[in-house]
């Protein structure tokens, strides 16, 4: 791919930072930042992920871009609408444009790609989601994830034109299945990071997981998705990173939650997004709208909520009647 393909990253949070990083490789990139990018220019670095010296050729400012051959739009979902909104009356409908936030939206019950439809008519879309720590993109290790767009064309072209060295991507015409695990895979964290917290022990964990996967392909499928998408990498690959690796927000809120913190004190010393926690009470929502069961994401937001302790809610996930696997 030709070094001129005009990048726009949308968000200068960690994940913003990381596309930024990995992109600069093949093209040349806009970064937009809401604030002032702090002493960006005494030290190459942002606030979000100051592990990273930004590469220089990274064009960092507050001004949206008018134009780009594609824009990655990486903010929490619950800023998804307000920012391609404005984004919407600026680029041209041409432009394809990536949501690459994770959650489902609070009031509406809307997955990033659904917004969109609302906000962004026009634009061809895609939606990005994998096991992808932001600092190992940015650093430019090896990572794979899944790019969903209902149009098989239109998405295994970009899949193509958007691999970067260290950034593999696949495509998949399966946006509903790619965007729930997406979301769901953040509350399972949480309830792994609990078992975890609350020394429930590594066997717990290992059940929670598979049976979550489970309860995830069920949902998957009454909502209109393909259960294998369960089995990729916005799947179980995710799943895996974020129900394992102490770098994910979500796991690490769950571990606070296990050794018996309260949500509000977790969230009074963080300053950045875990979006299982604002997903939680929609995503448990779907299961009574679909007609599935999902005990096992219902009873991490009753813990969320300081309804149950880990050790009520493991009591009540082992009492579940007895069931063929
Ligand atoms: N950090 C990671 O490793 C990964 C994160 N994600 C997803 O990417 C999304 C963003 O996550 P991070 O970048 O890690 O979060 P972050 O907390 O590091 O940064 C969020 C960014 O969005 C901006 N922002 C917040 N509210 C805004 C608003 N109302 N309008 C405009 N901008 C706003 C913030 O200023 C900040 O720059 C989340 O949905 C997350 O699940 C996905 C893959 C990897
Ligand atoms: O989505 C992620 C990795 O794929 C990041 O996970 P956290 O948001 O839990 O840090």
């Amino acid at each position: 791919m030709s070094k001129s393909l005009n990048i726009a990253v949308i968000g200068a949070g960690a994940w913003g930072i990381g596309l930024a990083c990995t992109y600069s490789r093949i093209g040349n990139v806009t970064l937009w930042s809401r604030s002032e990018p702090g002493k960006l220019a005494e030290t190459g670095r942002l606030p979000r992920l100051p592990e990273i010296k930004l590469p220089a050729s990274i064009n960092v400012t507050t001004t949206l871009p008018r134009e780009a051959d594609v824009a990655f739009l990486v903010v929490p979902t619950q800023a998804l609408r307000t920012i391609s909104t404005t984004l919407n009356d600026i680029l041209p409908a041409s432009v394809p444009v990536i949501a690459c936030c994770k959650g489902l939206e609070k009031d509406t019950a809307l997955f990033p790609l659904e917004i969109m439809e609302q906000t962004m008519p026009h634009h061809p879309k895609a939606v990005l989601s994998g096991p992808n720590f932001a600092i190992e993109v940015a650093e430019g290790l090896p990572t794979a994830a899944t790019l969903a767009a209902s149009s098989r064309l239109f998405v295994q072209e970009a899949a193509r034109k958007l691999t970067t060295p260290n950034l593999r991507l696949y495509a998949s015409t399966d946006p509903i299945g790619v965007q729930l695990a997406g979301a769901a895979k953040n509350v399972i964290a949480i309830g792994a990071g609990i078992t975890i917290g609350a020394n429930l022990g590594e066997n717990a964990r290992a059940a929670l997981i598979t049976r979550a996967l489970a309860e995830l392909g069920r949902l998957v499928e009454a909502m209109g998705g393909q259960s294998r998408t369960i089995y990729g990498l916005a799947g179980v690959g995710d799943l895996i990173l974020t129900c394992t690796g102490a770098g994910s927000r979500n796991y690490s809120l769950g571990v606070a939650l296990g050794k018996g913190n309260s949500l509000s004190e977790i969230l009074a010393q963080r300053s950045t997004v875990a979006e299982g926690a604002l997903s939680a009470a929609t995503i448990c929502d779907l299961g009574p709208r679909y007609g599935v069961e999902t005990p096992i994401m219902d009873a991490v937001y009753r813990l969320l909520k300081g309804e149950l302790t880990p050790e009520q809610a493991r009591d009540e996930l082992l009492d579940r009647p007895s069931r063929l696997e």
